[in-house]
């Protein structure tokens, strides 16, 4: 034991918790990593101990939905962002619509497993506003800790990667951290499968052109944005066999969710087979994309510390509908994995983006030739956080979908396509590095 305390002594960082005039009314928490360092600052939040895998996020607003999104389940997210909770928190009860998700969040109460922030703002003021962000993580059991050193926390996850941690809170703060197998690891589950719908459940059903989803963990605003374009939504469990029942359907979407989507495979294979057998759009996002390209034939790998934040450039290769190829996209990003760049890639797919940072598969989509209109983005087209430059994607495959329906050929209007420009080679190729 005496050995294990001296083997594990932690490098313990003091927060600068003065500058939080109330901090010293707050409970004592410190935030260890599996890697021997440990950051003492002030529990906020509720009251107790958890485990998570420690990742950041750079973005600078949308502390709420980032909460909500089930793409976080098991993680600890520390904001880069010095002061969090400054326009405190909205009530999550959108107005009964059936057409609608029913929440104003990403979903119905925090994924996470807490949250890390240089300074919470006990004071909070929005006219949405009804509770500050630490009554809010009270009320969903989360904790948080605050007046510790984000800056030094994101740079260590930066250099070695996205790691375990522990966030102990109260008396728990002042024992030994936890020893390595004691970790917790949740991508070793399948979060998914926690998370997904367990019944199929419809919005809209008025709607003109029917939609699957395969639910992964769907953000709300996914939802939100095929059906604000008139669709009628059924949503399905993650590994539904949809191939049973395609024919009632114009299109699939693929949505978001947590974890490593190699626990996911028996997606890719019925996935497979839609693709092979089905004509009509496909589309997924993030979690979505990388079912995509493993039903395609792509590895799927994990990154160092993965993209999270609102400000990602992403550069697209190949025109479809409202995008072009040659412009560069800012966009919303929250994930762990992603695709491997292969050369070549499989027979009857393409690149569709690259990241502009770091070079990795933002998104694919399968070759006009093919006969096929499968497509994937590794970013968040629906934003919530972050910016909208392709929130026209969602009008593009509805639009896709209907024109299927009706069987007319694409309506470009529909898409409400931007002004197409020549592909910008030269800047193309020096994205993809070629092996
Ligand atoms: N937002 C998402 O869908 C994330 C996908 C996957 N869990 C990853 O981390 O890469």
């Amino acid at each position: 034991m005496i050995a294990r305390q001296l083997l594990r002594t932690p490098t313990i960082y003091r927060g600068f918790a003065t500058q939080i005039a109330s901090s010293s009314r707050l409970l004592p928490a410190v935030l260890h990593l599996k890697t021997g360092q440990s950051f003492a600052g002030r529990a906020f939040g509720a009251p107790r101990s958890i485990y998570g895998e420690t990742v950041f996020s750079t973005s600078i607003t949308s502390y709420t939905e980032s909460m909500t999104d089930p793409s976080y389940r098991g993680q600890i997210l520390v904001f880069t962002t010095p002061l969090i909770g400054n326009y405190g928190v909205p009530s999550n009860k959108a107005p009964f619509n059936s057409r609608d998700v029913g929440v104003v969040l990403e979903s119905s109460g925090i994924q996470c497993a807490g949250i890390v922030v240089a300074d919470v703002a006990e004071k909070f003021s929005h006219y949405t506003a009804v509770e500050s962000l630490s009554a809010w993580c009270n009320r969903y059991n989360i904790p948080g800790i605050t007046g510790v050193d984000t800056r030094a926390i994101t740079t260590l996850l930066r250099d070695q990667g996205t790691t375990l941690g522990k966030l102990a809170v109260g008396a728990d703060a002042a024992a030994v951290p936890p020893a390595e197998h004691e970790y917790w690891d949740p991508s070793a589950e399948n979060l998914v499968d926690q998370i997904s719908t367990k019944e199929p459940y419809v919005l809209n059903a008025t709607g003109d052109v029917k939609i699957a989803v395969l639910d992964f963990g769907a953000k709300a605003n996914i939802l939100r944005s095929l059906v604000r374009r008139g669709a009628a939504v059924t949503v399905f469990p993650w590994n539904f066999d949809f191939n049973a029942i395609r024919d009632q359907y114009d299109g699939l979407f693929l949505t978001n969710g947590p974890g490593d989507p190699q626990k996911c495979w028996d997606a890719a294979f019925k996935l497979r087979q839609t693709i092979e057998e089905w004509d009509k759009p496909i589309f997924g996002i993030c979690m979505g994309h990388q079912i995509i390209g493993m039903a395609a034939g792509l590895d799927a790998y994990r990154m160092t510390f993965g993209n999270r934040g609102h400000n990602q450039p992403v550069l697209a290769l190949a025109s479809s509908g409202s995008i072009s190829a040659g412009r560069v996209y800012v966009t919303s990003q929250n994930h762990q994995y992603a695709l491997k760049l292969q050369d070549p890639f499989p027979q009857g797919w393409e690149p569709f983006f690259i990241n502009c940072n770091d070079s990795s598969v933002e998104g694919i989509k399968s070759t006009l030739d093919s006969g096929k209109r499968v497509w994937g983005v590794q970013f968040h087209p629906e934003s919530a956080g972050g910016p909208l430059d392709t929130i026209e994607m969602f009008t593009d495959f509805v639009a896709e979908c209907r024109a299927e329906k009706l069987k007319v050929p694409l309506n470009t209007k529909d898409t409400m396509g931007a002004a197409r420009v020549e592909p910008n080679l030269r800047l193309a190729s020096k994205a993809i590095p070629v092996a």
